[in-house]
């Protein structure tokens, strides 16, 4: 990677292609044959609505919102939950013959990681921990903790979160690990390697402990922008019950996961109407969008307000393996654990290279860059501790 590109950049990445093809297939999941996914299975899953939410003046924002919310009302009737819940393991299973499971494939992940050195990135709500209804109180368990603490003493591993940097460190609590905020626009990374004095936005600091490391923020003149606009949210929607605005630096959420449906309009307006006057901050939506067959939905339900800069969760990836200084080598392996839209970016770098394994952490079909998948956080859990194992074993 060019250090020098990753200045603030007024432009959106180019698209990239999702073909499997030209893909190693010794990087590949195992597929059995013809084991694409298939429509027939009582189950479409639409591509990527191309630019919902992407951009704050596109219109279909309130359809992205209720779709990528879980239903409000649950089936009461026991019959049709039984049905809703067959169709569902059915859906799921389908799905999983492209997005094998990350635990049952796990042979195959180490074997093609023999020889190599393992990098982890990990994000955290919906992945580390649990998503629950208020984001102050997303707490990890301590056995999450203890099973993150193993694995970052095998490998070098890294939090790469839409949180504030030091919302995620007070929520990890661990001093082992690398950790990036504001989905990638704030990276306390090593110092050491080719990052250097000159890149732009990158300066030298020190951790909580005093250690030397490098501070690379690509959007740090947005702060005054953001904390303006942050303000103006919060004052703007505090009619509106249960809406939250989160300050995670150089992004905004606006949760509206305890607001009524009723007033999600509102709430969609509001933001709207604010981002009206800030032409390089744009909205996106903190999930993909999903097929929903499931009763119990992972949703996300946050608006993400963010600068206009090419700079996202995949490019972070790229900038520590960088610092790490294991960019450009053939003997290394990055695996990148998350659950969010914002995930995709990541995935789609290590797909994209054929450099790594993308794991999608979801307990509903979606269509994604990764070439895993894992259930919730604690089949994650499950995931870290066998390569902790694994590593114990010598065979890593
Ligand atoms: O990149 P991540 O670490 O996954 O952060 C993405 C957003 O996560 C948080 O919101 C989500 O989790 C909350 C707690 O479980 C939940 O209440 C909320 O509905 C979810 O959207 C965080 O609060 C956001 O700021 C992050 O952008």
């Amino acid at each position: 990677m060019d250090l020098n590109h990753a200045a603030a950049v007024l432009t959106d990445p180019p698209p990239i292609n999702k073909s499997r093809i030209g893909i190693y297939s010794s990087l590949l999941p195992y597929s059995p044959p013809g084991a694409g996914f298939s429509s027939g299975l009582y189950l479409t899953i639409p591509r990527k609505r191309p630019g919902i939410l992407d951009d704050v003046r596109s219109s279909g924002w309130l359809d992205a919102m209720r779709s990528s919310s879980p239903p409000r009302k649950k089936l009461t009737k026991d019959f049709n939950i039984e049905v809703a819940s067959d169709d569902t393991d059915v859906a799921y299973r389908s799905w999983m013959l492209k997005y094998p499971s990350a635990l049952s494939s796990f042979d195959h992940i180490t074997n093609y990681a023999k020889g190599k050195r393992i990098a982890l990135f990990l994000d955290y709500d919906g992945t580390l921990s649990p998503i629950v209804d208020d984001p102050d109180r997303a707490f990890m368990s301590n056995a999450m903790r203890s099973a993150v603490r193993n694995v970052a003493k095998c490998f070098p591993t890294a939090i790469i979160s839409g949180r504030s940097r030091d919302k995620v460190f007070e929520f990890v609590g661990l001093t082992e690990l690398y950790y990036a905020g504001s989905h990638g626009m704030d990276i306390m990374g090593p110092v050491g390697h080719s990052v250097s004095d000159d890149t732009p936005n990158c300066i030298r600091s020190t951790d909580k402990q005093g250690k030397e490391v490098n501070l690379f923020q690509p959007a740090s003149e947005f702060l005054p922008m953001i904390d303006e606009v942050f303000r103006s949210l919060v004052e703007n929607t505090k009619g509106i019950k249960g809406a939250k605005v989160e300050n995670n630096k150089f992004c905004v959420s606006v949760h509206y996961r305890n607001v009524d449906e009723k007033s999600w309009t509102t709430i969609a307006k509001c933001v709207h109407n604010i981002l009206k006057g800030y032409p390089r901050l744009r909205l996106t939506h903190g999930r993909k969008v999903s097929y929903r067959l499931s009763l119990e939905n992972d949703d996300i339900s946050v608006l993400e307000v963010r600068p206009v800069i090419n700079w996202d969760k995949g490019k972070a990836v790229e900038f520590l393996l960088e610092s790490l200084g294991l960019s450009n080598c053939d003997d290394v392996l990055p695996i990148y654990v998350g659950d969010d839209r914002t995930d995709e970016d990541a995935f789609k770098v290590l797909r994209k290279g054929n450099r790594g394994y993308g794991i999608l952490v979801s307990s509903v079909p979606k269509e994604s860059s990764a070439f895993y998948s894992l259930r919730d956080p604690s089949e994650v859990m499950e995931f870290l501790k066998s390569l902790v194992r694994q590593k114990n074993l010598s065979s890593l």
